[in-house]
């Protein structure tokens, strides 16, 4: 029984959520009265009576809806992990026993449970809390990774080291969501772990049937015959006579439990701990439970969301209409595509909302694919489709195609297939912090044989760039775009080089070559109107097609006297440094400096403060290319890597980047060598 916020549950839209009985739903006051503010950690949870739970339930949610009304980030799926992570922290000791949560978007009640209520008020804010686990805020956290599906794999080096070191009374626990089960890594562990039953893993499976859509796939409608109690002749996935795939695997299976109940959940999660070999124990939660306007979200339960009204659940900046994002944009543009070209085809990682596909999948569902949390598995399924004549178009997160790298490389680009990407997410992100900023991409397929990254730098040239690349069938195709609204058109003055070739954005004199990549245009320009100011005469220029290097930048590199690159990715290794490569390859000696990201894990905060602290903003650019100019200053070292701003480095790229904190406890490992 799951104490609820008392709202119409049967509220068919957030509005009806207007009515909510007073003092419930997100009343904006903080909670200094009841039983939260007497937890301060696992141990006064577990002195609860357990009568006083679904109070204390009730509060986290009433607590969850206030916090994350006004900051933004996962409301859905926190509100489904509420007593779940209850009956968690009551059955296992954390941080003796490890308790790992898979992408970690879930976990703000577990931290809630730890200590770290106060956190909330600046949650995913620069220096203010994660949104996912983080070692340098609690020992009772152990995995920062937001990348879907590592869970399970986590829990078998632990249980392995556990082993190891004699540790057998203490306890590995793996919370996974039934999406990021769909993910092939997540099923690579489940191999090893069924196979181990001396090396005991307990997989809470928290099954709400959803990812951001409901989850797809075999799987899918496997858990949801496992959810049905028995079997009834109008099931359209009857409850399977014989053994679940997890006991075909060397599983004990558990479940279906209510995840809900947290009686229920603490006996399960009980009996799991004694069984002393590996276990899923299958929780079955509602995503958004217990607030109206999020479980009645048809889109996908509130997964997400930015600042809202608490007690409607509508958007607070509604009202103001932002300028068009790079994502609706997109959208936009792919249902033209879509009409215009028949051989198109959209695939998504489990994420249509988020990438823009949604539309694309209304108009022409034939031709639209979702392949649940799969990135490796969507972009070797593209080399299939195009290997049979057809022109799929990738989109997914930037920096969840890291982990597809292999597939774009040995799948797509060894069969030099007609495979676009589109990159949402590229660059600095923000509030979703390291494992989210998309700044690998440019590095990563910049190394790609045949591979073109197109990097758009407006909403015009978004749409030029996506119909170019779907007209590229020589293989394969990237267009990057960040977590951003689309600037206003910044119009070319003149294009050198034909169709492929290089935009100039202003020309005030030669003694600088200004490389803008994508969105960058824009702080680029204003920068060259202030070097003007200086006596600094400047060439900006867009390549839009950034990789490989246009030989027109080598031909205006020559008629400059310095080449200054501005990229939304690593400063070195990427656009910048090809540039630099291809100036050198063909002889000249004009000094190039990369403007860029360093080699660090960046941490959360506003993209903008980020791309500043870079050195990415249209001041920092101007410092940059003054320093160059006045000073002759030579390109400088390789970039050594992570660690203090290295001697000779450029003011703005040595300023810090909020770059993720050490873990609070030594080097040792999970909860100590006691
Ligand atoms: C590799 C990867 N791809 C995509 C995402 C984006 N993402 C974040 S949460 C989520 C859905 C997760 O579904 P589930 O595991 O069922 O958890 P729930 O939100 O339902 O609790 C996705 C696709 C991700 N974090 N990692
Ligand atoms: C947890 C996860 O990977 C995503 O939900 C992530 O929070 C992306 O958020 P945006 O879609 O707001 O970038
Ligand atoms: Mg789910």
């Amino acid at each position: 029984m799951s104490a609820d916020i008392a709202v119409p549950h049967a509220a068919p839209d957030a509005a009806s959520a207007a009515r909510t009985p007073t003092g419930l739903a997100g009343t904006g006051t903080t909670i200094t009265s009841g039983l939260l503010p007497r937890i301060n950690g696992p141990g006064d949870l577990r002195r609860l009576p357990p009568d006083r739970l679904p109070e204390l339930a009730g509060e986290i949610r009433r607590f969850l809806v206030d916090k994350v009304s006004a900051t933004g980030g996962h409301l859905g799926p926190n509100l489904g992990a509420v007593e779940l992570s209850i009956a968690l922290h009551r059955v296992f000791a954390s941080p003796r026993d490890a308790i790992v949560f898979d992408t970690g978007h879930q976990a703000y009640v577990h931290k809630i449970l730890t200590g770290r209520q106060g956190g909330f008020d600046r949650l995913r804010q620069a220096g203010g809390l994660s949104g996912y686990p983080s070692r340098a805020e609690s020992v009772h956290d152990i995995v920062e990774n937001s990348h879907a599906s590592t869970a399970l794999s986590y829990a078998d080096g632990l249980t392995r080291a556990f082993q190891l070191r004699g540790h057998t009374d203490r306890h590995v626990v793996a919370v996974i969501g039934d999406g990021a089960l769909t993910g092939g890594l997540a099923l690579e562990a489940v191999n090893n772990l069924g196979a181990a039953p001396g090396r005991p893993a307990i997989i809470v499976l928290n099954d709400n049937g959803r990812s951001y859509a409901p989850t797809v796939g075999g799987l899918a409608s496997h858990l949801a015959a496992l959810r049905r109690p028995g079997r009834d002749s109008g099931n359209p996935s009857p409850r399977p006579d014989g053994p679940n795939v997890f006991e075909s695997l060397g599983f004990s299976y558990l479940g279906p439990v209510d995840g809900h109940d947290i009686g229920a959940l603490e006996g399960a999660l009980r009996q799991a701990r004694a069984l002393r070999r590996p276990v899923v124990v299958h929780a079955v939660t509602v995503k958004g439970k217990g607030y109206g306007p999020a479980e009645n979200d048809r889109a996908d339960h509130m997964h997400g969301i930015g600042v809202l009204d608490p007690a409607t659940g509508r958007p607070r900046d509604a009202a103001g209409a932002a300028p068009p994002s790079w994502t609706s944009l997109f959208a936009d543009e792919m249902t033209v595509i879509g009409a215009e070209h028949p051989g198109v085809v959209a695939i998504t990682a489990a994420m249509p909302g988020p990438t823009g596909l949604a539309e694309f999948a209304a108009r022409f569902p034939d031709r639209f694919f979702d392949v649940g949390i799969a990135e490796q598995h969507a972009v070797a399924c593209a080399a299939g489709l195009a290997l049979n004549g057809m022109h799929p178009i990738v989109a997914m997160y930037a920096t969840f195609c890291n982990r597809a790298f292999d597939q774009a490389l040995m799948d797509v680009a060894l069969h030099r297939l007609p495979v676009t990407f589109v990159l949402d997410r590229a660059g600095i992100t923000g509030p979703d912090g390291p494992s989210h900023h998309g700044m690998w991409d440019l590095v990563l397929l910049g190394m790609i044989p045949g591979l073109r990254i197109a990097a758009p730098r407006d909403a015009t040239r978004l749409r030029e760039l996506l119909h170019e690349a779907v007209g590229h069938d020589g293989g394969p195709t990237v267009v990057r775009y960040p977590k951003a609204s689309a600037g206003p058109d910044i119009a070319a003055t003149r294009r050198l080089g034909g169709p492929d070739g290089v935009d100039v954005l202003s020309h005030t004199g030669d003694q600088a070559l200004l490389v803008a990549v994508g969105p960058l245009a824009g702080p680029c320009v204003a920068a060259a109107a202030q070097l003007r100011h200086h006596g600094v005469g400047v060439t900006v220029v867009d390549p839009r097609w950034v990789t490989p290097v246009s030989p027109v930048l080598v031909e205006l590199a020559a008629t400059h006297h310095l080449v200054v690159t501005a990229e939304d990715g690593l400063r070195t290794g990427g656009v910048g440094t090809a540039i630099a490569t291809a100036c050198a390859d063909a002889g000249l000696t004009t000094p190039v400096r990369t403007l860029g990201l360093p080699r660090e894990f960046v941490g959360h905060g506003e993209r903008a403060h980020l791309l500043a602290a870079a050195g990415l903003d249209h001041r920092s650019i101007t410092a940059s290319v003054l320093e160059a100019v006045h000073l002759g200053v030579p390109d400088r070292p390789a970039d050594p890597g992570p660690g203090p701003a290295h001697a000779g480095a450029h003011p703005a790229a040595s300023r810090p980047t909020a770059p993720v904190p050490a873990p609070a406890r030594g080097a040792g490992p999970i909860g100590g060598w006691s």
